[in-house]
């Protein structure tokens, strides 16, 4: 029970992280009459335009983050980003506070190595192989370990930024640059993977709440230099890639705990399943259940943070989603095209609302429905094609 928003007995959620997909917690949470607190690296962060209230500062700066908590004093926590002081979360869980869906979860997931480690060492989960490396020097050992191609991402880092695929030892050099100019923080180590020929890539939405865990429809996706730009679900599984992932999926969440959804990302290779990643929060690939669940997956996460039953998640149709990125630097532009989008049959758009565009970033996603996830595909990528990026500055 908890009075409403603004009031001396409202439930406050803070969000540490502001981009489309907290906006779309703020919504849920606010459906369910929570206060929310917007925090971001940026002003005007698409969260913030729809929370009670917004605070810019540097989350990775834990004078400031503990500054804010103990000023606002939130019931719920819920990390948006990696990028958070995720050791002061910790601490600030020993004193009391509630983080989602635990300090130690978005401490593990903050950087490759502690969720990498935890799956492959601890809970012995199929990974491709890895090396880590803190210089140029190190880097090159590591890609000799590993072998060529391999993928070599910055440890803090998220939608692809400064992740390359290293093709021969001579492209060392480039992708050792490259992830150290796309980091989040100023951390130079990096993570060297094998590089998995996989058949396809899912997440598997996973839910823990008060009514167990749950598991959504596989969502499919293709990613571009790292970053998804489609996404379709229900994605083709056989029966015993739906266990092996489903076995993957609560392995890693248990070990995690906490309550909240979490989008496993897995391989599937022709003969085995690899564990990827996984997200303590909702996944960007996950948009496509605003369009085909009967409870989002934001919907999910606010109520499994608040202690609500999820007794069912049904997928009500096939879908799909398709995004738009913007290819330059601007803070004077517009997105266009949507009379023509809109157009398409089964077919929303979310327009994200960033105050600022840069090379390759998310803008805006097309979400359609139709009786097979093929044809919802083809419908999302003739709604994202009609949509445009105008830039006048
Ligand atoms: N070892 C690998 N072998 C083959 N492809 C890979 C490998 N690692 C990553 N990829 C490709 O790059 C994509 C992004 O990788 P990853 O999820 O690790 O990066 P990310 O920056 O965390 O992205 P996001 O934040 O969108 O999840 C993967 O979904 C996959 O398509
Ligand atoms: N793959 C993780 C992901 O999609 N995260 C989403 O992107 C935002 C950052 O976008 P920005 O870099 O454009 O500010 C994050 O705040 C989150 O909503
Ligand atoms: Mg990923």
């Amino acid at each position: 029970m908890y009075g409403p928003p603004l009031s001396k007995t409202a439930r406050k959620m803070m969000l540490l992280g502001s981009g489309e997909l907290g906006k779309e917690v703020i919504i849920e949470a606010q459906r369910l009459g929570i206060e929310t607190i917007a925090v971001d690296r940026y002003a005007h962060a698409p969260a913030m335009q729809v929370a009670h209230r917004s605070y810019v500062i540097n989350m990775l700066d834990e004078t400031e983050l503990r500054a804010l908590i103990e000023t606002e004093k939130p019931d719920l926590i819920v990390p948006e980003i990696e990028a958070i002081a995720t050791p002061e979360l910790v601490r600030l869980e020993q004193e009391g506070y509630r983080v989602i869906p635990t300090a130690t979860a978005s401490r593990l997931t903050m950087d490759r190595e502690g969720i990498r480690r935890l799956a492959a060492e601890t809970l012995g989960l199929p990974t491709a192989k890895y090396a880590f490396a803190d210089s140029l020097d190190e880097l090159r050992q590591a890609v000799a370990e590993i072998g060529t191609p391999c993928v070599i991402k910055p440890i803090m880092s998220s939608s692809g930024k400064g992740q390359s695929v290293c093709r021969t030892p001579d492209d060392v050099d480039t992708c050792w640059s490259y992830a150290m100019e796309g980091g989040r923080a100023k951390k130079s180590r990096v993570i060297v993977e094998e590089f998995i020929r996989f058949e396809s890539e899912i997440t598997l939405l996973t839910v823990r709440s008060v009514s167990g865990t749950t598991f959504c429809a596989p969502i499919g996706h293709v990613q571009k230099d790292g970053d998804y730009i489609e996404s379709w679900q229900p994605h083709e599984m056989s029966e015993s890639q739906i266990a092996d992932a489903r076995h993957i999926a609560k392995t890693i969440t248990d070990a995690l705990g906490g309550a909240g959804i979490y989008g496993v990302e897995l391989f599937l290779g022709q003969d085995k399943v690899y564990f990827s990643e996984v997200s303590p929060r909702p996944h960007d690939t996950g948009m496509v259940t605003m369009a085909t669940q009967d409870l989002s997956e934001f919907a999910l996460h606010v109520r499994a943070i608040l202690g609500f039953p999820i007794p069912t998640v049904r997928l009500l149709t096939p879908g799909a989603s398709h995004t738009l990125k913007a290819w330059r630097e601007s803070a004077d532009f517009a997105v266009g095209g949507l009379e023509k989008a809109l157009a398409v049959p089964n077919t929303q758009v979310r327009v994200f609302g960033k105050p600022e565009t840069k090379a390759g970033r998310r803008m805006a996603v097309a979400l359609s429905t139709a009786d097979t996830a093929e044809e919802a595909r083809r419908l999302a990528a003739e709604a994202a094609d009609a949509l445009t990026m105008e830039y006048r500055g």
